[in-house]
C-alpha cells in the first residue's frame, strides 16, 4: 500500500495529503441552510452540509493530490448520521483515486484492536458473506498499550496490503509530558521509534514500510533524530499551517530523495476562505481557495525538499 502512496506522490509532486476534518463552523452557510431546509436543524442537517461542503473540496483537488485523511471525530460528533457521512465520504474519495487514510487513532488490547483493524482495514466474515467495513486504505494508531495491542493492526496489514501510521512524536503542546520522558536515558519517543520500525520489518513494500510514523511538522530537531532512526518508514507529519508548522521545519521529515513523508493540512486547507489570503474568493468560492491553499502548500513544501 505504501508503494502506491509513493507512486502518487511522485506522479503528482505533491508529498501532502488533506485533512477533510470539517467542523459546521467552517462550512458557508449557504451549504448549511441548503442542508437545514431539507432535513431540518438535525443530526442529519449537519451531516448532508458536511457531505456537501466535502465533495466540493474533494471535486476541487482531487487531480492535485495523492491523499486526504478524514479525521473521524469531525464525523463522530454527528453520531450515526456523522459516522454515515465519514463513510461515503472515504468511498467517494477512493472513486476519485485518493488514497485514504482514516484518521481513527485506535488500539486497545489485542482481542478489541483486532476488531478495530478488521472494522477500518480488513474484512468481516458475516454468514457466508465476507464484508468490507470502513475500507480505508491507510489508519492512524495509538500504541499506548504494546505490541500486543498494535500487531493486530499489523497481521491486517500483511494480509489486505493496507497501511497504518503509529503516532510516535504528535505535534500538539502537551505531546512532550509522556513522549519526551527519559527511560534509560532515551526519550520515549525514540523508544516508539524502534518498535515501530520492528513492528514494520516484515510489512515492507518496496522500499518502505506500511507501518509508517506520525511525526509531528512542530518539533524539528526531534524528526531529524527520528529521521534517521527510521530511514524505512514514512512518516505522517500533521501540525503544519494552523498549528504553526512551517516548511523549514519539516524538511528534516523528508529523506535526501524527497520521499519519506506525507505532509496534512486540515484546516490551512478546507478553511482557506476564511483567511485573510484567500478572503476575495468568499463563502460561495471556498471550495477554489481549497484548490489555491493546496497549490500554495505544494509549492511551498517542494521549496525545501
Ligand atoms: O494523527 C494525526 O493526524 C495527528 C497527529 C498529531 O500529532 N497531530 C495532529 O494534529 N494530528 C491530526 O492532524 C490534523 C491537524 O489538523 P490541522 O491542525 O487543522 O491541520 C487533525 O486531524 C489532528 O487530529
Amino acid at each position: 500500500m505504501i508503494s502506491q502512496l509513493v507512486q502518487k506522490i511522485q506522479k503528482t509532486k505533491a508529498p501532502i495529503c488533506v485533512g477533510l476534518d470539517p467542523m459546521l463552523s467552517y462550512i458557508p452557510s449557504h451549504i448549511v441552510q441548503n442542508a437545514f431546509k431539507e432535513f431540518g436543524e438535525t443530526l442529519e442537517g449537519a451531516a448532508e452540509a458536511v457531505w456537501q461542503f466535502n465533495k466540493e473540496i474533494v471535486d476541487s483537488t482531487y487531480d492535485l493530490i495523492p491523499s486526504v485523511k478524514p479525521q473521524i471525530a469531525m464525523y463522530e460528533q454527528f453520531g450515526i448520521e456523522g459516522l454515515k457521512i465519514y463513510a461515503r465520504t472515504v468511498e467517494y474519495c477512493k472513486k476519485k483515486g485518493l488514497l485514504v487514510i482514516g484518521d481513527v487513532k485506535r488500539g486497545d488490547i489485542g482481542s478489541t484492536s483486532s476488531a478495530y483493524a478488521v472494522g477500518h482495514l480488513g474484512k468481516v466474515k458475516v454468514g457466508s458473506n465476507v464484508c468490507s467495513g470502513f475500507d480505508t486504505d491507510f489508519i492512524t494508531v495509538n500504541p499506548y498499550l504494546g505490541t500486543d495491542g498494535v500487531k493486530p493492526f499489523v497481521d491486517v496489514c500483511r494480509e489486505e496490503d493496507r497501511g497504518l501510521f503509529v503516532l510516535v512524536k504528535t505535534s500538539n503542546p502537551s505531546s512532550g509530558e509522556f513522549q519526551d520522558r527519559l527511560i534509560d536515558g532515551r526519550p520515549l519517543y525514540e523508544l516508539v521509534a524502534e518498535k515501530v520500525v520492528e513492528w514494520g520489518a516484515d510489512c515492507m513494500d518496496g522500499t518502505y514500510s506500511n507501518v509508517g510514523a506520525v511525526v509531528g511538522a512542530t518539533y524539528p530537531e526531534m524528526s531529524k533524530i527520528l529521521r534517521k532512526l527510521m530511514p524505512h518508514t514514512y512518516f505522517l507529519v500533521p501540525g503544519y499551517g494552523a498549528q504553526g508548522g512551517t516548511a523549514k521545519d519539516l524538511a528534516n521529515c523528508f529523506n535526501e530523495d524527497g520521499l519519506g513523508a506525507v505532509v496534512n493540512s486540515s484546516r490551512g486547507i478546507i478553511a482557506a476562505y476564511k483567511q485573510e489570503k484567500y478572503a476575495k474568493f468568499g463563502p460561495e468560492h471556498f471550495a477554489e481557495a481549497s484548490r489555491q491553499a493546496v497549490m500554495d502548500m505544494i509549492a511551498d513544501i517542494n521549496s525545501v525538499l
